[in-house]
């Protein structure tokens, strides 16, 4: 049985004036780490929130655990863990006192599951008599994650689990998402940042409410198009090299991507001379151009500005 089977879900808020979710299908297999990758407003949220029942969809049908999200409602909250993207937790109840109310409104207690948490707890557990909303951002985090795990769920949703927090934290944090998926647990994340994309087995690359397309990461960076270059100078500013490269009738596309420019071309034999040599005529020199290999965000950029 796939966990998680969504069929041609559409959301529109305000009578129909912003459309939210467009037409989207996706099955996540069971014990998979399934990604939804998009930016704010990309319709992650609303469909977190129609699959662990409390949104409806305006149409379209969706599966979680072998329950249908309308029909089998009550079977679905039992069944799923959700960390939504804002946090969630009683900012005036302790750790342990969150922890200790999620366990009992599932029915069960802190001690029955601890095994499943333990990880994640152990490094929080020193502060357990603290408030919630007097903890890090990492630490509000682990401690959201303990609370949508304390019921054993069979599927877990984690909303933008890593947003606002450090980069140590974020890279702990997907650390335990691969032991609890070893675990057993199949998982549905989303996440604005490209570089934890790679992370997960199969993502799905989301903008304006659309799948543009699904595919584990090593396929969809595999399946650019083009050759890429990254362009860098240290003569010239960011804007002058963008500009110049947009002057350039073999440009397919380019934009600026940390302290580099990466650009494609129309022509798939053009060397980096024949770049070098378009950018000296056009006093950008001592230009370093490298083919490299595309990140999920080069293909992002690249299937949201297609034509
Ligand atoms: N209750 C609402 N009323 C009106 N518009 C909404 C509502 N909730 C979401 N939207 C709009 O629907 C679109 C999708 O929002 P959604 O929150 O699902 O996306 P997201 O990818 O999760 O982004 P974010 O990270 O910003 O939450 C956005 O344009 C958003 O402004």
């Amino acid at each position: 049985m796939q966990p998680i089977i969504v069929n041609s879900l559409n959301k529109t808020y305000g009578n129909g004036q912003v459309t939210a979710v467009k037409d989207v299908s996706f099955t996540v297999n069971e014990n998979e780490l399934f990604g939804l990758i998009g930016p704010d407003g990309a319709g992650k949220t609303s469909i977190f929130r129609i699959l662990t029942t409390l949104l409806l969809a305006d149409s379209g049908t969706a599966k979680v655990a072998g329950f249908d999200v309308v029909t089998g409602y009550r079977e679905i909250r039992q069944r799923v863990g959700y960390m939504p993207g804002r946090f969630s937790l009683y900012p005036d109840l302790t750790i342990e006192e969150n922890l200790a109310f999620f366990a009992t409104i599932f029915d069960t207690s802190i001690e029955e599951n601890y095994h499943l948490i333990r990880d994640i707890y152990i490094q929080i557990e020193p502060f357990k008599k603290r408030r919630a909303g007097k903890l890090s951002g990492g630490m509000k985090q682990k401690l959201a994650l303990c609370c949508a795990l304390i019921h054993k769920p069979e599927v877990l949703f984690l909303d933008e689990p890593t947003t606002g927090v450090d980069p140590v934290s974020r890279k702990e944090f997907w650390e335990m998402l691969g032991r609890l998926k070893s675990g057993g647990i199949t998982i549905l994340v989303s996440t604005p940042y490209m570089d934890e994309a790679s992370l997960c087995d199969r993502i799905a690359l989301m903008q304006s409410g659309s799948i543009m397309t699904i595919d584990t990461p090593e396929a969809l960076t595999g399946s650019y198009p083009d050759p890429l270059f990254a362009i860098s100078t240290e003569k010239a500013s960011m804007p002058s090299i963008l500009n110049a490269l947009a002057q350039f009738e073999k440009t397919k596309s380019h934009y600026a991507f940390g302290e580099f420019a990466h650009a494609s071309f129309t022509d798939k034999n053009l060397s980096a001379d024949d770049i070098i040599g378009y950018l000296d005529s056009r006093g950008i020199t001592n230009s370093r151009i490298n083919l490299i290999k595309p990140t999920i965000e080069d293909r992002f950029i690249q299937l949201a500005t297609q034509k």
